[in-house]
């Protein structure tokens, strides 16, 4: 079907009034890249793909979709199509009328137009359903219903806006690796927007993790979860533990901090600040609960943690021990389920390790929770 076209944001500004809901964006998709901005609710995400669509031109800066600059150029002249969260769905028509709405108003005849909802059902894997209603469906499948009418009109590039978010848990899962699925069998870009890290790291080639209408970090969902650039980002994407302490010496890539509660520790450097992290610095080092393991590290005491019990959770698959961490904030340690009957009792001291390549140290900064 569709081929891959590039869309690029180059120091792109929105503001509204004084206030600024996007700073500086600098963002290159590639041509068929599956793209999620991710971020909290009112970061700047929908504004940014309404400046992509078009119903909203930058303050500064320029949107080019295929290289080309689309300063000037309405929503319905752009090789974009838009889904957003309420699908409206027309309820009287049928499924394959929904889908080749748009070929209507071009005066397409209704064979042509029923051939081709029937190429767009089978690739959404609901072939033979063209004659149903809307009211006929589950909710999944009007989602797919929704995306086909969307690729109808054979746009370059497919604009979501959380699509998923009305769908209930189970549904929402399924739905991910369906999207992902889609878009790899039609091939064109998909620019996704989010606030939940799970959509995005599911499906994604690469996000773009915002704050406070600020990109932080773009890269793949890989590497946002494993190398955060900032602690927003550690903090945001996933579970993290945050130690503050100073950076005490630096070696290579990995560096000694200083922390008020749990003594020295080890961490890696994340990539971005290798070179730029400088003793005495105020510092945040970051290990996720499924990181941190029971028992003292052997011959380290910089990867061993020592902390009380303060009380445990039974997950299903994994126990949440909570132990006494910095500044009155909690350790979250992750214990998989293998058949024990809970872990430690409350107030026990427990060491803990970790793989110094599971800890990432950065300088202080703002996290998501603040
Ligand atoms: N037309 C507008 N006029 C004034 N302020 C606006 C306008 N549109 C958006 N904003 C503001 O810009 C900021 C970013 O809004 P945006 O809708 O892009 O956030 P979002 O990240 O998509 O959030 P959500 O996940 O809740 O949809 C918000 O503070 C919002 O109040």
């Amino acid at each position: 079907m569709g081929s891959g076209v590039a869309v690029d944001l180059e120091n792109v500004w929105i503001k509204f009034g004084d206030f600024v809901a996007v700073r500086e964006a600098n963002v290159h998709i590639n041509g068929g890249e599956f793209f999620s901005f991710l971020g909290p609710s009112g970061c700047g995400k929908t504004t940014i793909l309404r400046a992509v669509s078009g119903f909203l031109e930058p303050s500064d800066g320029r949107v080019l979709i295929g290289g080309n600059d689309m300063a000037g150029i309405g929503p319905n002249k752009r090789p974009t199509a838009l889904i957003f969260q309420n699908l409206a769905l027309f309820p009287l028509m049928k499924v394959w009328e929904n889908i080749s709405f748009s070929m209507e108003v071009t005066g397409a005849s209704a064979a042509e137009r029923r051939k081709r909802a029937d190429e767009l059902l089978d690739m959404i894997a609901l072939d033979g359903q063209g004659d149903k209603l809307p009211s006929e469906l589950s909710g999944g499948q009007k989602q797919r219903v929704a995306i086909a009418r969307a690729l109808c009109a054979n746009p370059d590039v497919l604009l979501l806006d959380e699509p998923l978010s009305a769908l209930d848990l189970k549904l929402r899962q399924h739905m991910r690796t369906e999207l992902r699925e889609i878009q790899q069998r039609v091939g064109i870009t998909f620019i996704y927007i989010t606030h939940d890290q799970g959509e995005a790291l599911t499906m994604s080639d690469s996000v773009a993790v915002m704050k406070a209408g600020v990109i932080d970090q773009i890269d793949t969902g890989h590497n946002v979860y494993d190398n955060p650039s900032t602690p927003f980002v550690a903090s945001f994407v996933g579970e993290n533990n945050v130690f503050r302490g100073k950076v005490k010496s630096i070696s290579g890539e990995q560096a000694i901090i200083s922390t008020n509660r749990s003594g020295d520790l080890l961490a890696r450097v994340t990539p971005t600040q290798v070179g730029k992290l400088g003793v005495g610095d105020d510092a945040m080092m970051f290990i996720r609960p499924e990181a941190l393991e029971l028992g003292a590290a052997t011959g380290n005491d910089k990867t061993t943690i020592s902390a009380n019990v303060v009380n445990e959770e039974f997950e299903g698959n994994s126990f949440s021990v909570f132990l006494e961490g910095d500044g009155g904030k909690s350790i979250k340690m992750a214990v998989p389920n293998v058949g024990q009957d809970h872990i430690s009792d409350k107030g026990v001291n427990l060491s803990l390790h970790y793989d110094v390549n599971n800890a990432v140290v950065m300088p202080a900064g703002e996290l998501a929770s603040e």
